[in-house]
This record gives structure tokens, C-alpha cells and sequence, in this order.
């Protein structure tokens, strides 16, 4: 390991934190340590790469520290920098749900293509809605669209409320904490799901940022994963108004199950879309049409 020169300077703040932090196995240690100097500067990592001389106020300096204590504590990234960026969305995130991730980007593009008139008049229902990610990143892009998102977590409902308030969707969205669909009446032209789908006894295995940090409720789909689908299923043909579809969030693996599962509800499975590593994930779903066949294949 190269000694890193001492001092106040970005150069030198940069360069023990990201030892400090490939010694805790973290991935990215040098962006990490940039991004976490830049939070605690209120500067862009961009800017700390230009001047690396610069001296790292007092002030700073206690932030920087506390920020890197949780980050060898393996506390995620984006609950130390309080955001993620989601579609083209800035949110803000909390340990109260799930951090939103870049592979359920696939269910907006499925959203998106499945209703491909910019201008269609959709109503849309968010069932375990989280930090808005999914229903705000949909309304983003159809202008016409209103949408409920739905969340048995109160904070994480507050949370969505807010994030829609800040990318200027309030007017056409609103938010409730409630048991999936169970307090609604009313049928929709779409509804999205990214419901807890890991395996209970998996959880502990995962890595500690998603084990220690993110809510059991955001992750644990019961003893074979697949709880929350079965509700779900149940639910759709209810909720889906003529014409419409539902997006579900697969996790790995669990595409044939939870077909299996909206077939016997009375749906039909219109296609699955992978995300970037391949995997099947975004499963698109009809009803059946009264009096149809019993399965499309
Ligand atoms: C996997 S997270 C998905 C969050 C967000 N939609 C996303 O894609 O990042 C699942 C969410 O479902 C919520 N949830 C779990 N059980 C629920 C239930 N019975 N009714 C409503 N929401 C529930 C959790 O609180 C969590 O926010």
C-alpha cells in the first residue's frame, strides 16, 4: 500500500479514505471516497479531481469523518448521501424502504412501451410503492397520467409524497400507507409492483449494505419468496380495468412461478422484460377476457 502524503488537503483526505475503505472490501473505494469528501464539502466529486490541493475546511472535516465511520460500516451510499437517481429522477431515500435500484428501471420501460401514446389519459397504481420510484418515473414521462402509489410503511409513503413534490408531480399523484390494494376501489390502466421477493432464509446472505440496512419488509417474500405475488395475483384482475396491464417486478429465477401463480388468478402473461445483466424481470400481465381461452400457450 503506497503511504499517502499527510495534511488537510483533498489529496490527502482522498487518498487515506480510500485505503481505509479498500480495506473494508468496498467496491468503488476511490469514487467512494470522492463522492463521500464532495457530500461533506457541498462540492462535486468533479470538483475535487481539479484540485486536489484545496484545504478541507474544519467543518468539513467532521463530516467527512462521520460519513466514512458509516460507510466502514457498511451503511449504504445512498443513506449516507441521502439520494438516488432513478430514471431521470432525483429522489430522495431513507432506511424506511428499499433504495431503488437500476434493474427495476426495466419495469418503466415495460410501463412505457406496454402504453406507448404519450398522451393517453392513464390511471396507474403503485402497490408497494417505496420511494415513488416506479409510479413518479411513469407519470415523468405521460403527462396525462395520474397515479396512486400505495405502501404499508407510513414513512416510506411520506417519502414518496415528498419525492413527488420535488420533481413536480404532486398535482397528478397521491400517496397512502395500506395493505396492498386493500384500501382501494376502482379499477386502473396500469398498476406496478416491485413487492419483497427475496427468500427469508437468503436474506442474512445478502450483502451486508441490503442485510443490515434496507427493511425487512421492503425484502423478505416469505419462505419461498413468493407471498407477496400471490396476494398480488389475487389482487390484479380486480384492479386492471379493460385493457389493462400490470408490471411486476421479478427476482431472479422466479419468472415461471409467478406466471404460474397469474394464470390460476385468471391473468395472462403478455411478455417479460430482462434488465441489464440479462435476467428476466419485468413481468407484463393481462386479464383474461371473460368467456377466453384458459391460457395464451
Ligand atoms: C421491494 S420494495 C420496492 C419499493 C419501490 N417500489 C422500488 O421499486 O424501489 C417493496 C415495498 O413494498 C412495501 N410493502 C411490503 N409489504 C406491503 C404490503 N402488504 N402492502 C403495501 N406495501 C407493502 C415495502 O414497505 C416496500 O416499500
Amino acid at each position: 500500500m503506497t503511504a499517502c502524503e499527510p495534511g488537510e488537503t483533498v489529496g490527502a483526505f482522498l487518498c487515506q479514505a480510500g485505503q481505509m475503505l479498500r480495506a473494508a472490501a468496498i467496491e468503488s473505494p476511490r469514487l467512494e471516497a470522492r463522492l463521500l469528501l464532495g457530500h461533506a464539502m457541498g462540492v462535486t466529486a468533479e470538483t475535487l479531481l481539479r484540485d486536489s490541493r484545496m484545504v478541507v475546511p474544519a467543518e468539513a472535516v467532521a463530516r467527512f469523518g462521520a460519513a466514512l465511520k458509516a460507510r466502514l460500516a457498511h451503511v449504504p451510499m445512498a443513506h449516507i448521501l441521502g439520494r438516488q437517481g432513478f430514471w431521470t429522477l432525483d429522489l430522495a431515500v431513507s432506511p424506511a424502504t428499499l433504495i431503488p435500484r437500476p434493474d427495476s428501471e426495466s419495469l418503466v420501460e415495460a410501463a412505457l412501451a406496454a402504453f406507448p401514446d404519450a398522451e393517453a389519459p392513464l390511471r396507474v397504481l403503485d402497490l408497494g410503492t417505496g420511494t415513488g420510484c416506479l409510479l413518479l418515473a411513469v407519470l415523468s414521462e405521460r403527462p396525462r397520467a395520474f397515479g396512486i402509489g400505495v405502501d404499508r410503511e407510513p414513512a416510506a409513503a411520506a417519502l414518496a409524497a415528498a419525492n413527488a413534490a420535488a420533481n413536480g408531480l404532486a398535482g397528478r399523484s397521491a400517496f397512502l400507507a395500506a395493505d396492498w390494494a386493500g384500501a382501494l376501489a376502482g379499477t386502473f390502466d396500469l398498476v406496478l409492483s416491485n413487492p419483497p421477493y427475496i427468500e427469508s432464509a437468503a436474506i442474512s446472505g445478502l450483502m451486508p449494505e441490503v442485510a443490515r440496512h434496507e427493511p425487512g419488509l421492503a425484502l423478505d417474500g416469505g419462505p419461498d419468496g413468493l407471498d407477496a405475488y400471490r396476494l398480488l395475483a389475487a389482487a390484479l384482475p380486480a384492479l386492471l380495468a379493460p385493457g389493462g396491464v400490470a408490471v411486476l417486478e421479478l427476482g431472479q429465477g422466479q419468472r415461471a412461478a409467478v406466471e404460474g401463480l397469474a394464470r390460476t388468478a385468471g391473468l395472462r402473461p403478455l411478455s417479460c422484460r430482462p434488465d441489464l445483466g440479462g435476467v428476466d424481470r419485468a413481468l407484463s400481465l393481462a386479464k383474461k377476457p371473460v368467456g377466453g381461452p384458459a391460457s395464451e400457450d
